[in-house]
């Protein structure tokens, strides 16, 4: 029996200041860095077998930390023509060796137009229910971003071309990621409606885990 374990990154710069990052490339604050860290613990046991991670280095600096911790070195597979030729091939890892997939299809939702702008101002600006809207309806557009949905449609079919044949091959699988990236992929695999979507929240830096049993997900927790 194999598993997934989905970690949203520690609390960014931005998560500490209550600004909108998206695809804005803030780093871990220090309390991120210490939630990572926490994370790592919790997971030092467990068996990984392949990482996938976005394009952001917070979510980047997430799953180094996890690696570290498992005193593994986690080896980026970079997307590119003569990847298969002119790099260092899966096949070739040792035991201490994890390859890790980086994709923007795994990054934040985009914020548009709110990207930098701090969520009490924008409330102030806005009215609380709108961001709301914003923040946690599945159809809603944040003004020049993605609603939820536009983030499920890049992050699903990722999701199944890449990360589920890693489990249905009997791989141990990490994805270090995102709140709304992995709000999208909580949504598929626990089939959760456009109309309990925005309940879901997902904390920095607090590992779910679940099994991977004959195409199902199972939760632990
Ligand atoms: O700012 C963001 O990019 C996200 C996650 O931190 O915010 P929210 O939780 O409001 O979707």
């Amino acid at each position: 029996m194999n598993y997934l374990i989905l970690v949203r990154h520690g609390q960014s710069r931005w998560n500490l200041e209550n600004r909108f990052a998206g695809w804005v490339d803030v780093p871990l604050s220090e309390k991120g860095i210490k939630e990572a860290m926490d994370c790592a613990n919790e997971l030092e046991n467990v068996d990984l077998d392949v990482a996938f991670t976005s394009k952001l280095s917070r979510s980047q600096e997430t799953l180094y930390l996890i690696l570290a911790r498992q005193k593994k070195t986690g080896i980026f597979l970079h997307d590119s023509k003569k990847r298969d030729e002119w790099s260092y091939h899966p096949s070739r890892f040792d035991d201490s060796e994890i390859p890790i997939y980086s994709s923007d299809s795994l990054n934040e939702r985009f914020y548009g137009n709110l990207q930098g702008q701090n969520k009490q101002e924008a409330k102030e600006v806005y009215g609380e229910e709108q961001v709301f809207i914003w923040r946690r309806s599945y159809d809603v557009q944040p003004p020049g971003g993605e609603s939820l949905r536009d983030t499920y449609e890049r992050t699903i079919p990722y999701f199944k071309e890449h990360i589920l044949p890693q489990l249905e091959n009997g791989k141990n699988v990490i994805v270090s990621a995102h709140g709304n990236s992995l709000r999208s992929v909580v949504k598929y695999i626990e089939n959760i409606s456009d109309d309990d979507i925005p309940k879901l929240e997902i904390a920095t830096g607090k590992p779910l885990y679940y099994q991977y049993v004959k195409g199902e997900f199972i939760k632990k927790e």
